[in-house]
């Protein structure tokens, strides 16, 4: 891949500190974990296995994995007062606010007590989050106080258990799951860098992925999933697509779902996630809103050079599986809290606190006039 130009604002191309969690755009696919190509993750691995090994630093054996899918499991249920929290927040908050507050109130009930418990905590963060966003949408939505607990060994089919209170099928399961590992971990991204600014100054856990969430929640980032899935119920064929994109295009409108602040030419997850949600529409039984996708995709590249990342076939494969729109982000917070952790961990092993300089480009130095001599 071409290398971004190294110069300009957003800190683009600028090297802020040292990780041994991923790369982007450097080699294979153009995305590793710990050393292994996403790609290889996604056809050899599942997301605990993935959750571990950026915890650890390599993946787990059998007994290891089952010790820790035991382990999480044990840590689903939430708390009676972070229900009663829920419950307080109205159907139309933004679902990413949810999260937040979810992530603040549960490290108000079982702070971390000290750094040797980071592990603790981030792993009751992870095992709880589905059930904080399917707690609050079933009691917002449909007025049902769902049980917090279910079978599901995975993470993904857990959510989606208690999502549709069914148990889901292999296809869905296996597809959750590898969305998973693709939005696990990506080096310094905006919400990545806001965790590891926040464990600089020697904060909690909870506060860093309270942090984090925040930053990933804007469009430009993890809400670009959401704004996706938007634009593309408006369009009614893949013709009125090419259409209408011409028009935001001429507008100057961003169009979500494209373009990247390091990858070039393409994202590595973007293949993958539109091979699933090819599936995905066939046993939907209306490959409508995928054909209309792929017509997104050809416009924007041969229009623009510009390509899809992760989350615009995300939006399409998760409208397959029944998810509602305004969850799709939440989810990406379900997965990338693996990263978030794993970095604040890094972090704290070799820490100095973040904090770059500015280019100063106010008044020269001036003196403080009486207030009635002012205009
Ligand atoms: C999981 C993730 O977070 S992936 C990112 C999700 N975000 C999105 O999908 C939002 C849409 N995309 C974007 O806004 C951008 O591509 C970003 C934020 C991802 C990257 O921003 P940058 O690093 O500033 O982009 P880059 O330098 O490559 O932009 C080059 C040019 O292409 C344009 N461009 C980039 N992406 C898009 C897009 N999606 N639609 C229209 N134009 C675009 C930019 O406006 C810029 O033009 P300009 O120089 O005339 O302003
Ligand atoms: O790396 C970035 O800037 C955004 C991104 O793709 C991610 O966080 O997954």
């Amino acid at each position: 891949m071409a290398d971004k130009k190294l110069s300009g604002a957003g800190l683009r191309g600028q090297s802020a500190g040292e990780t041994k969690l991923c790369t982007v755009g450097k080699s294979g696919s153009g995305l590793t974990y710990c050393g292994y190509d996403v790609s290889d993750l996604a056809d050899n691995a599942t997301f605990e296995e993935v959750a571990y090994l950026l915890f650890n630093g390599e993946l787990p054996n059998q007994a290891q994995l089952d010790a820790y899918i035991a382990e999480l499991k044990g840590m689903r249920d939430l708390p009676e007062d972070l229900k009663s929290v829920l419950k307080l927040i109205p159907k139309d908050a933004h679902p990413m606010d949810v999260m937040r507050t979810g992530a603040s109130f549960l490290g108000n009930l079982e702070p971390e007590v000290d750094f040797a418990d980071q592990n603790r905590a981030a792993n009751r963060l992870l095992a709880a989050f589905p059930a904080i966003m399917t707690y609050w949408y079933r009691y917002s939505h449909e007025g049902v106080e769902i049980a917090c607990t279910t079978e599901e060994d995975s993470i993904g089919g857990h959510f989606l258990a208690l999502l549709t209170g069914k148990t889901p099928s292999e296809l869905h399961r296996k597809v959750m799951d590898v969305s998973l590992i693709l939005y696990a971990e990506h080096e310094f991204n905006a919400s990545t860098f806001t965790a590891r600014v926040c464990a600089s100054t020697l904060s909690d856990l909870f506060s860093c992925i309270t942090g984090a969430i925040g930053s990933l929640r804007g469009p430009l980032h993890g809400g670009a999933n959401e704004a996706a899935m938007e634009m593309i119920q408006k369009f009614s064929s893949p013709e009125d697509a090419k259409i209408q994109m011409a028009g935001m295009l001429e507008r100057k409108e961003k169009i979500m779902g494209f373009g990247h602040a390091i990858y070039r030419e393409s994202d590595p997850r973007n293949v993958i996630i539109k091979k699933w949600s090819k599936l995905l529409s066939e046993e939907y039984g209306d490959s409508s809103l995928y054909d209309i996708s792929v017509a997104c995709e050809e416009y924007m590249w041969d229009t623009k050079k510009l390509f899809c990342n992760a989350d615009f076939f995300h939006a399409s494969a998760y409208f397959f599986m029944g998810i509602p729109t305004k969850l799709f982000t939440p989810i990406f917070v379900c997965s990338r809290l693996t990263g978030w952790a794993a970095h604040v961990m890094e972090q704290r092993d070799n820490n100095r606190i973040i904090r770059p300089s500015a280019d100063y480009t106010g008044s020269e130095p001036r003196s403080v006039n009486p207030i009635a001599e002012r205009g």
